[in-house]
């Protein structure tokens, strides 16, 4: 079993921080909080301090995707693992931790180029956790969501995180359909935990900026998602997707563009995994119903060369 337990925290750089707290505070009622940058977007779910962090910079990239442990002996297993696999670790210094709100974490860069940190330890903010639309986000035993990550070597990716931080495979869904001709190319998806999947790597012809296909938040109603669906329209944003239903994790949920031309998705009744009878299947269709991708505009991944 792996050491990691979770997604912990996602930190983003961004040209446009008020049209992101617009996004996340106004339409998607994350609570907004302080922390060590006064220009900074510190994003609120649960009791710890921020799990969404946005700075200001002159270019929209992925800072960390910040993936959580249970203790410093874990933190240490992982160093090893990742040093063994030939990559090079750096241990985060005091002020990095104080500014993450940890008590100790590592950085490296996975094949893909995305820059990952592992850590234990978050700083908790016990005060009460004040969302938008009074609904809670689904973070307990399941960490904060879930990312897509694009990449251009596919195969070294998944067997980086599968065979190097131990992620378990959750399944794929074969791109262009279940009969598209050679090269076949799948989007995997890996679990850490009961949720689905923490991970899916997706192939891309451009890995680089900004390093990410889109971040998934989970809350406990569908009346929520229903009320950031509206606010997100009303607020001119633009979606990626309509609302629909999956078919793997059973998520009820819509995807919206964030500046810097990624997504967020946003959902809710993801199902829970039982891993003694789990078995990683093949989905042949990402929706049940609902999941209209034709007014998306194009991913940077996808675009940026
Ligand atoms: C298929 C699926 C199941 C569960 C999820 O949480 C989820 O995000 C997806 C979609 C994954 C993926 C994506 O996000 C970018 C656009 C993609 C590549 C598609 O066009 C189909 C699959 C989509
Ligand atoms: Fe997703």
């Amino acid at each position: 079993m792996t050491d990691i337990r979770g997604l912990g925290y996602l930190k983003v750089q961004s040209q446009d921080i008020p049209r992101w707290r617009e996004l996340t505070v106004d339409c998607l009622a994350m609570q907004e909080t302080t922390g060590s940058d006064p220009d900074g977007l510190y994003l609120r779910m649960d009791e710890r301090a921020a799990r969404l962090v946005v700075v200001p910079g002159d270019s929209d990239r992925v800072l960390a995707v910040g993936w959580e442990v249970r203790d410093q002996f874990a933190l240490a297993s992982v160093g090893r693992a990742v040093e063994a696999a030939g990559y090079g670790v750096k241990m985060l210094d005091q002020d990095e931790c104080d500014e993450r709100r940890i008590e100790a974490g590592i950085r490296f860069d996975d094949p893909a180029g995305t820059p990952v940190e592992v850590f234990f330890g978050p700083v908790l903010d016990h005060s009460p956790v004040l969302t938008g639309h009074g609904q809670q986000f689904i973070t307990d035993g399941q960490g904060m969501g879930h990312v897509v990550l694009p990449t251009t070597r596919p195969d070294e990716t998944v067997a980086f995180y599968t065979e190097v931080l131990g992620f378990l495979p959750r399944g794929a869904i074969r791109i262009g359909g279940p009969t598209s001709p050679p090269p076949v190319r799948r989007v995997r998806f890996m679990g850490v935990n009961r949720r689905h999947h923490s991970l899916a790597v997706c192939p891309a012809p451009h890995g680089e900026a900004p390093g990410l296909v889109h971040l998934m938040m989970e809350v406990d109603s569908l009346d929520a998602v229903g009320r950031a669906l509206d606010k997100v329209n009303k607020a001119g944003f633009t979606l990626s997707s309509t609302l629909g239903r999956h078919t793997n994790d059973k998520m009820v949920s819509f995807y919206v563009r964030a500046p810097g031309g990624w997504d967020l998705e946003y959902g809710c009744e993801g199902m829970l995994v039982d891993e003694e009878h789990y078995t990683a299947e093949e989905i042949t269709a990402d929706s049940y119903w609902g999941h209209d991708w034709s007014g998306s505009e194009p991913l940077a991944a996808f675009t940026t060369p």
